[in-house]
C-alpha cells in the first residue's frame, strides 16, 4: 500500500514517506508565460495532475502549487517586439494556459503564485543569504556563490571543476562565471522593482525558492517538472533554498518530453504544436488520453498515429461505458475502490500504462459479459473502469467532459434526435422492403461520420472514426 516514486536525487525508485502522515505536498514549475501552450508545457501539468489524483484517491490531503513565471527576458522581448506592456503579453498567455490546463481536465492547484508578486519574499531570502556568506551584490546584480554550498549540484549528478556555465547578458561583476544570478540589475526601459542593490527584477530560480518557501515551508514532500529544469533551474533552487536553512523538497520528480524529430518541442525551437490548434482537430479528452497514459518518464515523440491510435483506444472504452450505462437505464456510480492491480501499478511509480492494461481487461470482460447478456457483471465491471478512469481524468461521464451545460452536450441531444428521425425513415423503407432506399440512408448517415448498429433494443449511433 505504499507508492513508490523515482527520485531524481537518489537516481532510484524510493518509498513515498510523507513529511505529514495523511498529507503530500507538491511544487511544480509552471510555465513561463511568455507565449500560448503547446501540449510538451501540457503533459508536464497532465502528468502531475494525475500524480496529484492518485494521492488523493489513496486518502492523502493534497497541496498542490503550480507557480506562474511573469517576468523573463523573453517576455521583456516579445513587449518590446508588439509594443505592449510586459503584464499585458504574461496575463494573456497565463490565461492561455489555465484554459488550456481546464479543456484538457486538470485538476484546479491550491494556489497558482506569480512571480512578480513576491518580490519582497526575494529581497528577504536575499539578504538572509548574502548574510550567510552565500551570495553578493555587484553591480546591481546579486549572485549566488556556488562555491559557498557544497551540495551544489548533486541532484543533477556533475561536477563542479568541470561545469561551464556561460553568463547571461549583462551579468557583471561576477566571482566566478559558475556563479548565477538570483537578481538581475534594471536595463533602461525594462521593468524593475527596488532592492537595497538597487533597482533591478528576479531571475527565474529564486522566484520558485522563495515561492516553494512561502507557500509550502521549511520543507515539503515532492518538487516537480520537465528533465530539462534538472539543470540549472532546480539545481540553483536547491542551493539557494537550502543554504537559506529550508530543507526544501525530500523528493524529485522529473516528466520527460513531448519530441518532434527526437527534440524537445520547444517554443524557441519553433516546432511547437499549440493546445489550442490541437483541440480544433481532436476531442480534448483524446489529447489527455494521447498525453497523459504513457509513462511520465518516458518521451512520446509527436504522431498523429499515434494520435488516431489513441483515439479509437479511447473509443472502445468510451463506447463501453455508454453501451452498459443504456443497459442499465441510468448511470452506474464508480466503484470506491480500484481492482487491485490497478493500485499495484500506480503505486509502481505512476505506472500509467500498466494500469491503463487493466482498464482495457475490464473493459473486455465488460463487454464479454455484455454479449453473455449478464448485466450485473456489466454493470459491476462499468463501476470499475469508471473507478479507475477517475484517477486518470478520463471518465467521459465526469461532468467535466459530460458536463450538461456544456455545448457539445446540447448539441448531442439534437444531433440525436435527428439520427433518429432518419433512422425511423429507415425502419420504414425495411418494412415496405425498399431495401435500395434503407441502404442509402445507412450510408449517407455513414459519410456524416456516423456509424450505426443494430441492437436488439432498436438501432443506435455513434460517432465513427476520422
Ligand atoms: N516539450 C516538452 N515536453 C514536456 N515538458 C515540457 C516541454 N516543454 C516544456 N516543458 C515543461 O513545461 C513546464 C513549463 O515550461 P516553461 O514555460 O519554462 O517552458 P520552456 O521549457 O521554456 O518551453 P519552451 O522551450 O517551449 O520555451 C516546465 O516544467 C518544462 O519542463
Ligand atoms: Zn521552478
Amino acid at each position: 500500500m505504499t507508492i513508490r516514486l523515482y527520485d531524481t536525487s537518489a537516481r532510484q525508485i524510493r518509498d513515498f514517506t510523507p513529511l505529514r502522515p495523511g498529507c503530500v505536498s507538491i511544487y511544480l514549475c509552471g510555465a513561463t508565460v511568455q507565449a500560448a501552450p503547446h501540449i510538451g508545457h501540457i503533459r508536464s501539468g497532465l502528468n502531475f495532475d494525475i500524480m496529484r489524483r492518485w494521492f488523493a484517491h489513496r486518502g492523502y490531503d493534497v497541496t498542490f502549487i503550480r507557480n506562474v513565471t511573469d517576468i523573463d527576458d523573453k517576455i521583456i522581448a516579445k513587449s518590446a517586439e508588439q509594443k505592449r506592456p510586459w503584464w499585458a503579453i504574461g496575463y494573456e498567455n497565463e490565461r492561455a494556459f489555465n484554459q488550456a490546463y481546464d479543456i484538457l481536465g486538470c485538476l484546479p492547484v491550491t494556489y497558482e503564485p506569480r512571480a512578480t508578486g513576491h518580490v519582497p519574499e526575494m529581497i528577504e531570502m536575499m539578504r538572509e543569504l548574502i548574510d550567510r556568506g552565500h551570495a553578493y551584490a555587484a553591480e546591481g546584480n546579486v549572485y549566488f556563490d556556488v562555491r559557498s554550498f557544497p551540495e551544489y549540484l548533486k541532484l543533477s549528478n556533475q561536477d563542479l571543476d568541470g561545469l561551464r556555465q556561460p553568463s547571461g547578458e549583462g551579468e557583471i561583476g561576477k566571482r566566478d562565471p559558475r556563479d548565477f544570478a538570483m537578481w538581475k540589475a534594471a536595463k533602461p526601459g525594462e521593468p524593475s522593482w527596488e532592492t537595497p542593490w538597487g533597482r533591478g527584477r528576479p531571475g527565474w530560480h529564486l522566484e520558485c525558492s522563495a515561492m516553494a518557501h512561502k507557500y509550502l515551508g521549511r520543507a515539503f514532500d515532492i518538487h516537480g517538472g520537465g528533465v530539462d529544469l534538472i539543470f540549472p533551474h532546480h539545481e540553483n533552487e536547491i542551493a539557494q533554498a537550502k543554504a537559506f536553512g529550508d530543507d526544501f523538497a525530500a523528493y524529485w520528480a522529473h516528466n520527460a518530453w513531448v519530441t518532434m524529430s527526437g527534440e524537445k518541442m520547444s517554443k524557441s525551437l519553433g516546432n511547437s504544436v499549440l493546445v489550442s490548434e490541437m483541440v480544433k482537430r481532436w476531442r480534448p479528452i483524446v489529447l489527455r488520453y494521447y498525453l497523459g497514459t504513457p509513462h511520465y518518464r518516458s518521451m512520446i515523440e509527436y504522431s498523429e498515429e499515434a494520435l488516431r491510435e489513441a483515439e479509437s483506444a479511447f473509443a472502445r472504452i468510451e463506447g463501453f461505458v455508454q453501451r452498459v450505462t443504456e443497459k442499465a437505464g441510468k448511470a452506474v456510480p464508480a466503484a470506491a475502490e480500484v481492482p487491485p492491480a490497478f493500485a499495484e501499478a500506480m503505486d509502481d511509480d505512476l505506472g500509467v500504462p500498466q494500469a491503463l492494461a487493466v482498464v482495457h481487461t475490464t473493459v473486455r470482460q465488460g463487454n464479454s459479459a455484455l454479449t453473455a447478456d449478464d448485466k450485473e457483471a456489466a454493470v459491476a465491471r462499468l463501476a470499475e473502469v469508471r473507478a479507475m478512469l477517475g484517477v486518470l481524468g478520463l471518465d467521459p461521464l465526469d461532468e467535466q467532459w459530460a458536463g450538461g451545460s456544456d455545448r457539445g452536450e446540447d448539441l448531442h441531444g439534437v444531433v440525436d434526435s435527428l439520427v433518429r428521425l432518419v433512422l425511423e425513415q429507415r425502419q420504414a423503407a425495411r418494412t415496405r422492403k425498399d431495401y435500395a432506399t434503407a441502404d442509402a440512408i445507412r450510408d449517407q448517415l455513414q459519410q456524416s461520420g456516423l456509424v450505426i448498429e443494430d441492437t436488439p433494443s432498436g438501432p443506435r449511433w455513434e460517432l465513427g472514426q476520422r
